[in-house]
């Protein structure tokens, strides 16, 4: 399913970030080349503190790289100011964050509407599409609860329908089921992977879920910063598949390791 002849929509090369300086230094990322192809779905796996979600930040725009180049189309995030990231991220890059960010005075329903409504949807439009997703994400019968109201499970899911209600062209999203069971797990993936069906889109996904996996067409595994394996889904024939090869990858070089 993944063809390299397929265009590229974010491209990053060698791109490092450190938090800290001398001996209390942490390379969260340090040195990583990754490419989304429209059509994809890559599911970015490792162990905690390997870095995932400073990636996905950086691949958002929401942290600046320290080194390397990130692209997506002709623009070089370095030259953009924040004010053109932010603009990046209303129109092409929808980023779902581990902390959900959901403005807690608006109803969930009016949470969802909220990218539509900044887009210029009048507001019954984007009431109707918003309704739409959080049925989606069986969130039906929800939209008129606060996020203070609802679980974080449920949260979780209105963050998802918020960043695909636009349909993105870039979805970046921060364990998305993770604190899903496994139904609603299958319905966020499915829904996921709607993007990645999509001509010209394409979806980074942090987890540690095996469905999240089990629903990329490549699964890339980070330890300690760095990108130590990426295998397509055509090598996934099953979770119990993955399993050894994950946990393999996940589990060596991290002994001993000061960063
Ligand atoms: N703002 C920060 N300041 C200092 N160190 C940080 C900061 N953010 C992340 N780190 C460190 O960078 C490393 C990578 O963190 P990151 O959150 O990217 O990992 P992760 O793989 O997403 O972890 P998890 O699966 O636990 O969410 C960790 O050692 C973490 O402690």
């Amino acid at each position: 399913m993944v063809s390299n002849a397929r265009s590229s929509v974010l491209v990053a090369s060698g791109i490092r970030k450190s938090y800290g300086s001398g001996d209390a230094i942490v390379r969260a990322v340090a040195g990583v080349d990754i490419t989304l192809r429209a059509g994809e779905i890559v599911a970015v796996m490792g162990a905690s503190g390997s870095g995932k979600t400073t990636l996905l930040h950086l691949l958002g725009g929401l942290v600046r790289a320290d080194g390397g180049v990130i692209r997506c189309g002709d623009r070089d995030f370095a030259t953009l100011s924040d004010a053109q990231l932010t603009a990046l991220r209303c129109s092409e890059i929808s980023i779902v964050l581990q902390s959900y960010n959901l403005l807690p005075t608006l109803t969930a329903l009016d949470n969802v509407a909220l990218p539509l409504l900044l887009s210029g949807k009048s507001r019954a439009r984007a009431r109707e599409l918003a309704s739409d997703k959080l049925s989606q994400v069986g969130m039906a019968g929800h939209g008129g609860r606060r996020p203070p109201q609802l679980s974080g499970g449920e949260q979780q899911r209105v963050a998802s329908a918020r960043a695909l209600v636009n349909e993105p062209r870039i979805l970046l999203a921060d364990e998305p089921t993770g604190n899903l069971d496994r139904k609603n797990a299958e319905s966020v993936c499915q829904l996921l992977q709607q993007v990645g069906a999509s001509a010209g889109r394409a979806a980074a996904i942090v987890s540690h879920d095996p469905v999240v996996a089990y629903h990329a067409d490549r699964v890339i595994v980070l330890v300690d910063g760095q990108l130590v394996d990426s295998f397509s889904r055509n090598e996934i024939l099953g979770a119990e598949d993955l399993a050894p090869r994950y946990l393999s990858a996940t589990t060596s070089n991290t002994a001993g390791c000061d960063r």
